[in-house]
């Protein structure tokens, strides 16, 4: 396999620190992803991770420190300009409890990721004529070669909530895709799972980042699913950074023994 090309810091992460009332969730965290890596954070439960994937994602706003997407900083942003000047710099991202619609087909759940390059307002579309005809087959095709891409061309016009909970993620991943990102954000992409599942999803993971050229963020409080595929990896403990390093770094730092030891993971 050809050597992986990590690219330049793509986001960064400076002095974070987010209080909820009197509840510290973040302290003082700061670390930076590069382009093309699979960058992980992970933790025990409460340690601070989806707080920290909202503050990348623009739906928190941290007390103190900042984060910028390619040099370009959030903070003076109110949220809506903010998650929406995220989504325009390509950051999307996948929920831990799925945010899809149940009742609609996978294709059309799969179709909503694409709601930002869609040209023709809403009228024209409901219309499904002239322009807004062209567009929406052009933007099927895309969703098609995702449903492709994920191995769910059997389900395409399925309910979502009739699909087991692992093929429910494999298409909330779809959605994200759609969105033709260059930051995906990954919320706990195999809690839930059987191994089976678990270990489709760090194949799609992986080609997702090879094939698609996806940078990928990704939280799980599963340290052994994430550390295969991860090139370097943000460990939390109560809200403070206590590593940040390659796999095999992580794995031998004292602290992360202790944090996951005194755990039930
Ligand atoms: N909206 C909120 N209001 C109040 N406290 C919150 C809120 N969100 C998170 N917290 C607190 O902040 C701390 C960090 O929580 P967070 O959910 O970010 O951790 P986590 O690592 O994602 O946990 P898990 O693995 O269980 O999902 C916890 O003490 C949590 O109770």
């Amino acid at each position: 396999m050809a050597e992986k090309k990590i690219g330049e810091v793509i986001l960064e992460v400076k002095n974070i620190s987010l209080a909820f009332g009197g509840v510290k969730a973040l302290t003082d965290i700061s670390f930076d992803v590069r382009e093309h890596e699979i960058r992980a954070i992970i933790g025990p439960n409460g340690a601070g991770k989806s707080s920290m994937l909202n503050c990348i994602n623009g739906v928190y706003q941290p007390q103190q420190g900042a984060i910028s997407l390619r040099g370009r900083s959030f903070e003076r942003m109110n949220s809506r300009l903010r998650l929406r000047t995220m989504a325009e710099m390509g950051v999307a991202r996948t929920f831990q409890n799925l945010a899809l619609f149940k009742g609609m087909s996978v294709l059309d759940n799969i179709m909503t990721g694409r709601n930002l390059h869609m040209k023709r307002n809403l009228l024209w579309q409901a219309l499904r004529w002239g322009p807004a005809e062209r567009e929406e087959n052009e933007q099927r095709e895309k969703v098609e070669r995702i449903i492709d891409f994920l191995e769910i061309q059997a389900f395409r016009k399925t309910p979502v909530g009739r699909l087991s909970y692992g093929l429910q993620k494999r298409v909330d991943l779809g959605r994200a895709l759609a969105m033709e990102p260059q930051v995906l954000l990954l919320d706990e992409p195999m809690a839930g799972m059987n191994v089976e599942e678990k270990q489709d999803m760090c194949r799609f993971i992986l080609d997702v980042n090879d094939e698609f050229g996806c940078t990928i963020v990704l939280i799980e409080h599963d340290m052994g699913v994430v550390m295969d595929i991860s090139d370097r990896v943000v460990v939390l403990d109560y809200g403070k950074k206590i590593g940040d390093g390659t796999p095999a770094e992580v794995r031998r730092n004292d602290d992360v023994i202790s944090a996951y030891l005194g755990t039930s993971h």
